[in-house]
């Protein structure tokens, strides 16, 4: 089964803004595909269609076979999105165990026990452990983006949704939770699609790289990526950065962006 279809999807904001024309796309199960383009060319508004934060104009969605609607209130994903959406008044640790609590749960004591222990798992995993008891505001921006992170691991979904999860980091942290988003994938099979604006983070993450035109937002190729799977780039780290397929599929990438801006100002919106 595949993770998400995106079929033939058009996006027409009030005013005419046309956000995304006749966009196709298929994300396989345990797949990572990556989202890259220009700002405004449509990446968050084509997450969000599949997150079913927003519907379509014309086209359709469906994700493990359902309709979005029904995949999420299947929670059948995890978010993370730019803005960390977290709840002021709870604390750092609440928020985490929010999914866990939201879904299934008992509220015995074994059940509270467990919820608990992930949370204290999922903090130290985002380098938060210190953090569990702060509310949101009492973090940066950055910090507040690792609870978000932590908060749509929290349920072990079969897919993730990320929009720019890394963006606010500083370089060392984002590395470092690159690597972990790829063993979080090779432990738990998770399907990804991943919003960002580095193309050296779209190949290091991807199986395969989603180009996109400017607005209205098309996709303008499609780039496999051949460094192996999630665990193998995870223990491979740093020596991967530096591997000439990595290069190479860099400088496809950047062509295909270019060549995409290049095409977009022959094709009227
Ligand atoms: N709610 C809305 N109402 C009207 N226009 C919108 C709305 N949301 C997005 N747009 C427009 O749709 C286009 C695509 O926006 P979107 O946020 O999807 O782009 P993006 O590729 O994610 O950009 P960035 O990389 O800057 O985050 C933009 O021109 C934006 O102004």
């Amino acid at each position: 089964m595949t993770a998400v279809v995106v079929s033939g999807a058009r996006r027409v904001f009030d005013g005419g803004t046309v956000a995304l024309a006749d966009v196709d796309l298929t994300v396989g199960e345990g797949e990572l595909v990556s989202l890259i383009g220009p700002s405004g060319c449509g990446k968050s508004t084509l997450l969000r269609l599949i997150a079913d934060l927003d519907a379509p104009t014309s086209g359709s969605v469906s994700v493990f076979g359902k309709t979005a609607e029904r995949a999420r209130k299947d929670q059948d994903y995890g978010i993370a999105f730019q803005q960390a959406g977290l709840l002021p008044w709870r604390s750092v640790r609440a928020n985490v165990e929010l999914p866990m609590q939201l879904r299934g749960a008992r509220g015995d004591r074994a059940d509270r026990a467990q919820r608990v222990a992930r949370a204290t798992e999922l903090l130290a995993l985002v380098g938060l452990a210190d953090f569990a008891d702060h509310r949101p505001h009492q973090l940066s921006g950055g910090m507040q983006q690792r609870v978000a992170i932590a908060r749509a691991l929290a349920r072990s979904p079969r897919l993730l949704l990320m929009d720019e999860p890394f963006g606010a980091l500083d370089e060392m942290t984002r590395e470092r939770l690159q690597d972990e988003l790829l063993r979080v994938r090779a432990t738990t099979g998770a399907a990804v699609v991943f919003v960002t604006h580095s193309i050296a983070e779209a190949v290091y993450l991807s199986d395969r790289v989603v180009v996109m035109s400017p607005r209205p937002g098309r996709v303008v190729a499609t780039l496999d990526v051949p460094l192996g799977g999630p665990a193998d780039r995870a223990a491979r780290g740093i020596q991967l950065r530096e591997d000439p397929v990595y290069f190479e599929r860099v400088s496809a990438v950047r062509e295909a962006l270019h060549s995409g801006e290049a095409a977009s100002d022959r094709v009227p919106s």
